[in-house]
């Protein structure tokens, strides 16, 4: 257990040395059943039915009869008290995990934690129910254990070298097994929350992954935390079964040996059959499920309660050392990590289901040759870059279009931002624009060919979307800007590095080749890599959908200006006000119709532009932007 952890603990149980004490003595009361029980049946055999005075026998049975209820209602007697530790345990730490984070400072958070209160109720009802158990579990085994090893030196002192070494011998063996447990339950929930985190990113920014033909990485990126997560399952599964033999060796190993040496010690006399009887009842009855429920309830909610409360994970945002148990107050108040959550069946399924999907085929260098124009080409004019006619789009047969009937041209080197209020339809057009949906009737053309005739995986030579979730696997920051560009050299990956503003990312994880976590990065950050990478990409058309909505207005402003600046036409679904007002027309989605034209046109001649930009306005003087 950690310093901070013990210190907490101690603090906690400090406070409560009253009921602490009530309970030790009717822990005492219970104790006293199975100290004297296995010695009452005993002398009800010996000293009676044995003996031929049933009587006396009967006698010794009641007196069994009074122990055993003393006993059950000491047990009873114990859990006030032990709700009067726990209960305000509780209390105390949901107060001081409550404060901690209403006094914490706002980060720049990666991503927003809506779970964060389950997690914390979660976690202290975690701690809460483990404290208890463990007092009980603790509490009632070293109670019988002392009154086993009184019993049975009170029945025969020949047996107690039998009944006593095994037990502790296997105490010993438990207590070097429990750090290693420890450390294995910690590396199950770290590749458990890694897998969360995979997939719940994956899944996340599945338009990005599909987007930029990244669905053969996406899956062995899964695949390998599925792995990682089965293993570590294994290695516990192995250790696991220690504990079956620790109880062997504590409590069957010294029923055996009572059996091997009881013929030669009734044979002397050293020993009378009911003795024998009474020492296996002390064994059995009492030290193994006493000792079975202490191997398995230390090793089960004792490391729940390590792991609800040790150190954070690293998809917690913190480094944590496997092997580090304890409850650490830093934890419960920083923490609370995403909770191990069980999706390794799912995204085994994706793996598997995406392990043999054909990739795109490399899409062309800066140093491909263009492919051969028909000679009649060069004469024709050149086509716009991107040609929408009568664009409709509905999510079924007979559900309300959400757009219905766009035409739009789109001249090379073109920049539009498209506007409009929130479910108007600008995502989806992004996805009819990228290929990603199809639409109900109409079409799409780029640079004069048909989108619906070019093949999937032709698309990302030719446009690249990027998201507002964007997607970065795990591997180095070359691999993932060159996703869209393999051979791309150093030298283009830092002067993009330079103009979309990743320079300080790049030196902060150590430089291209690096490492790369993608857990460790902002949203911002995440977005300003998929952002470098569709910058590389051969793609003439870039459409970005809000794809810069983690970054501040004039990181926003360095990205798009880098866009701008980038061969071919850009198409921008706006976030913020800047954003429009730098295009050079706009198209205003609304429920009047599709709108065009220069941002100051729309301005003065579009009463729903005006609407949004007093909008954007208010929300601008309200700090919202
Ligand atoms: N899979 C779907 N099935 C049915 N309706 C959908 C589906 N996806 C989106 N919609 C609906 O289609 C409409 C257009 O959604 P879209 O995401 O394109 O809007 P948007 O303008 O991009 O919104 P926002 O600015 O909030 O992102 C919305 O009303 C949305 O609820």
């Amino acid at each position: 257990m950690t310093p901070a952890g013990r210190r907490l603990l101690v603090g906690e149980l400090r406070g409560r040395r009253r009921p602490l004490a009530v309970m030790a003595a009717w822990t005492l009361a219970e104790a006293l059943q199975a100290a004297l029980s296995v010695r009452l049946i005993a002398g009800a055999l010996d000293g009676g039915f044995l003996v031929h005075r049933p009587l006396t026998g009967l006698g010794w049975l009641l007196a069994f009869g009074l122990v055993t209820v003393v006993g059950a209602f000491g047990a009873r007697q114990v859990y006030p008290p032990l709700a009067d530790i726990v209960e305000p345990l509780r209390d105390s730490l949901t107060h001081r995990v409550v404060d901690a984070a209403l006094r914490r400072p706002a980060g720049r958070a990666a991503r927003p934690d809506t779970a964060a209160v389950a997690r914390l109720a979660r976690q202290i009802e975690t701690v809460r129910e483990c404290l208890a158990g463990q007092l009980l579990i603790i509490r009632h085994f070293a109670v019988t254990l002392v009154f086993v090893l009184i019993g049975t030196a009170s029945l025969s002192p020949a047996l107690l070298p039998l009944v006593a070494g095994p037990p502790v011998l296997a105490l010993t063996a438990f207590v070097l097994l429990l750090p290693r447990l420890a450390a294995r339950q910690h590396e199950l929930l770290h590749a458990e929350e890694e897998l969360a985190a995979r997939a719940a990113d994956t899944f996340g920014a599945l338009r990005d992954v599909v987007a930029c033909g990244a669905v053969g990485r996406a899956g062995t990126d899964l695949d390998a935390t599925v792995t990682r997560q089965l293993r570590a399952r294994h290695r516990i599964a192995a250790l696991a079964a220690g504990r079956r033999l620790t109880v062997a060796v504590g409590a069957h190993l010294p029923a055996a040996l009572v059996l091997l040496a009881a013929p030669s010690l009734l044979r002397d006399h050293r020993l009378t059959a009911g003795q024998v009887v009474g020492a296996l009842g002390y064994l059995t009855v009492s030290l193994e499920p006493a000792l079975r429920t202490l191997v398995q309830g230390l090793s089960a909610s004792g490391l729940r309660l390590s792991v609800a409360a040790g150190p954070p994970t690293r998809a917690g945002g913190q480094a944590g050392g496997p092997g580090r148990v304890g409850v650490g107050v830093r934890t419960l108040v920083q923490g609370l990590g995403p909770p191990g959550l069980r999706l390794s069946v799912a995204a085994e399924r994706l793996a598997a289901a995406t392990a043999h999907q054909p990739g795109p085929p490399p899409a062309p260098g800066p140093g491909t040759p263009p492919a051969p124009r028909p000679a009649s080409a060069a004469r024709r004019p050149r086509p716009p870059a991107l040609e929408l006619t009568d664009l409709a789009f509905a999510h079924q047969a007979r559900a309300e279009p959400v757009l219905g009937g766009l035409t739009l041209t789109l001249a090379e080197g073109e920049h539009l931002a498209v506007v409009g209020p929130s479910g108007i339809g600008k995502s989806t057009l992004a996805d009819l624009l990228a290929g990603l949906a199809e639409p109900t009737r109409g079409t799409v053309r780029l640079r004069g060919r048909p989108l619906a005739r070019i093949a999937p995986g032709e698309l990302p030579s030719l446009r690249v979307l990027i998201p507002q979730e964007a997607y970065v696997f795990t591997g180095t920051l070359r691999e993932n800007l060159t996703q869209l560009r393999p051979a791309a050299r150093t030298a283009q990956l830092e002067s993009a590095a330079e103009q979309l503003g990743l320079t300080e990312l790049l030196r902060r994880t150590g430089g291209l080749d690096a490492p790369l976590d993608p857990h460790l990065l902002s949203a911002g950050e995440r977005q300003l890599v998929a952002a470098t990478r569709a910058f590389l990409s051969p793609a003439a058309l870039a459409l970005l959908d809000e794809a810069t909505s983690h970054l501040d207005p004039a990181a926003e402003a360095v990205v798009e200006e880098a866009f701008r600046a980038r061969p071919g036409t850009l198409l921008v679904i706006a976030h913020r006000i800047s954003s429009a007002e730098r295009a050079d027309r706009v198209l205003l989605l609304d429920t009047g119709g599709p709108v065009i034209g220069t941002p100051r046109e729309l301005a003065a001649h579009s009463s729903g532009y005006r609407d949004l930009l007093g909008h954007w306005t208010a929300g601008l003087a309200a700090g919202e932007r």
